[in-house]
């Protein structure tokens, strides 16, 4: 064991500290750690040295050195590409130049004027209709919610938008979810690599699932390169229409460059990492925001109001944005109370580092607990309490603050889709509650904790809820 660690658990040689052999939950173990050790410890996990953060200013000392920028190299990040591609599993010059590409699609195809604004104001007015079938009845948030998040996606990247019940749409969701549940082991010998040497391959992929989680990927690489080859034959170089134009385009023009990281199956990924990334958080976070008014009548009549009065019936715009200043702060408020990633997604320490007076290894794997700063008591007053009010200033501006808030986490990995993302909520937050108030059923509260099936990123928990639309 190193010298200078944060205290922690080391546990036995090989398999460290196993977290199974506790039946709690894993939050509830890392907050008991917590407790025991202060707000920065160590817990070795198989033959991995994870570190855990759960002070905001140490998460913000750590994230600000570019020597906590990588992400492991594991399975779980990679699915066997090695290196990594794409955005969220890549590391160095290729994730640097593929961030770059994203953020600078997001920018020219987005914000402001453009069709992917006119893209959300469609989804929404959809999402207003399917929720006019079920007025009144109590009803689970239906499945064009996540539709609508999808197209969106869909329409930065190829320019598409499917029907809700197109059957396309359906064979697309189905490839989303099965691919969820075949990584759902991946991360095991990512914790226990030597598991790999003396397991026969065939014994380790039944168990471990890892060439079904290859097959999909092939799977979705032929899905998209379908939809690559026709971009590439009706490719218009004056007319760009979407990221894969953009991207073929820079692939063509980098052609004679022999040093060039462009390449199809790459491409394949940062569209794979937009909609993985992209769309169950942005929707979650919507049926979170959906479950929280709920509850709390007053926020939705004081929203509702600033809705009727700014908006006057019309969809939301970019530019309305200031003048929803309440709107803003429920949205806000929403993301600080579910935090979609509890105890973030992992980064590595490419080289040692002196932390909080601790000393931190080269090649300890970065947690860092969201959820603890998100409910923090010395930061936010009241911190259980929806309390949209917290993010507004004395003169009703929204008072958007980062200290303290990583919903998107901070640094320079923090989400690329952050201002998609807040484009979407505010469009689409806007549109369903200027048309329907939402009650419990009848007798009952929405539980708006997370579904405890899933422990690593938050997920809304299926059940009925009544929206009521309101006839002006
Ligand atoms: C409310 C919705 C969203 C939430 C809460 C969210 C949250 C996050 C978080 C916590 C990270 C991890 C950053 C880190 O490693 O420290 C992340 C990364 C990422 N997000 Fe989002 N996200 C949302 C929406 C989106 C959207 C709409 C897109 C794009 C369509 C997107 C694309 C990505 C990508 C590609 C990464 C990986 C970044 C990298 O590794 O450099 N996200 N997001």
């Amino acid at each position: 064991k190193p010298d200078g660690l944060p205290p922690g658990r080391w546990g036995l040689p090989l398999v460290g500290y196993i977290p199974l052999l506790d039946k709690r939950t894993m939050l509830e173990q890392l907050q008991d750690l917590r407790k025991q050790y202060g707000d920065v410890y160590t817990w070795r996990v198989g033959t991995q040295l994870m570190i855990f953060i759960h002070d905001y200013k140490l998460i913000k000392e750590a994230y600000s050195k570019s020597e906590v920028t990588e992400r492991p190299k594991w399975w779980f990040y990679n699915v066997g590409q090695n290196p990594g591609l794409g955005i969220s599993g890549s590391n160095g010059e290729r994730w640097h130049n593929n961030r770059r590409f994203t953020l600078r699609q997001l920018r020219d195809l987005g914000m402001g004027k453009s069709r992917l604004v006119e893209a959300v104001h469609r989804q929404a007015s959809m999402l207003v209709e399917e929720l006019k079938k079920q007025s009144g009845q109590p009803a689970p948030i239906p499945h064009a919610l996540n539709v609508a998040i999808i197209n969106v996606i869909w329409q930065m990247v190829a320019g598409i938008q499917f029907e809700v019940d197109d059957p396309e749409m359906k064979k697309f969701q189905r490839m989303m979810l099965d691919f969820f549940v075949v990584t759902d082991r991946l991360i095991i010998p990512d914790l226990m690599p030597w598991l790999l040497q003396i397991m026969p391959k065939t014994l380790a992929d039944r168990i471990f699932k890892m060439d079904h989680a290859m097959e999909m990927i092939d799977k979705f690489f032929n899905y998209f390169k379908a939809v690559m080859d026709e971009h590439r034959a009706t490719l218009d170089r004056d007319n760009p229409r979407d990221l894969i134009d953009s991207y073929l385009m820079d692939m063509d023009d980098n052609q004679d460059d022999p040093e060039s990281m462009l390449h199809e199956k790459d491409l394949s990924f940062i569209i794979f990492d937009l909609f993985f990334a992209g769309s169950q958080t942005t929707a979650d976070t919507l049926k979170f925001t959906f479950y929280y008014l709920a509850n709390n009548p007053r926020v939705q009549s004081k929203l509702q109001a600033e809705l009727d009065e700014t908006l006057g019936g019309a969809l939301a715009t970019l530019e309305d944005r200031s003048r929803l200043p309440y709107t803003e702060a429920v949205i806000q408020e929403a993301m600080r109370m579910s935090t979609l990633t509890p105890i973030g997604l992992h980064h590595i320490a490419t080289k040692d580092l002196q932390l909080g007076g601790y000393h931190v290894p080269k090649g300890t794997v970065f947690n860092t607990m969201a959820i603890s700063v998100h409910y923090d008591p010395n930061i936010w007053e009241d911190p259980h309490q929806f309390l949209p009010e917290r993010w507004m200033d004395d003169k009703g501006h929204f008072a958007f603050k980062r200290e303290g808030f990583m919903a998107f986490s901070i640094g320079k990995r923090q989400c690329v889709g952050e201002a998609l993302a807040r484009m979407e909520l505010l469009i689409v937050l806007a549109a369903v509650m200027a048309n329907f108030t939402i009650t419990p059923p009848p007798g009952k509260i929405i539980d708006c904790s997370p579904d405890p099936a899933s422990e690593l990123f938050h997920v809304s928990r299926p059940q009925d809820i009544v929206f009521t639309h309101r006839k002006q």
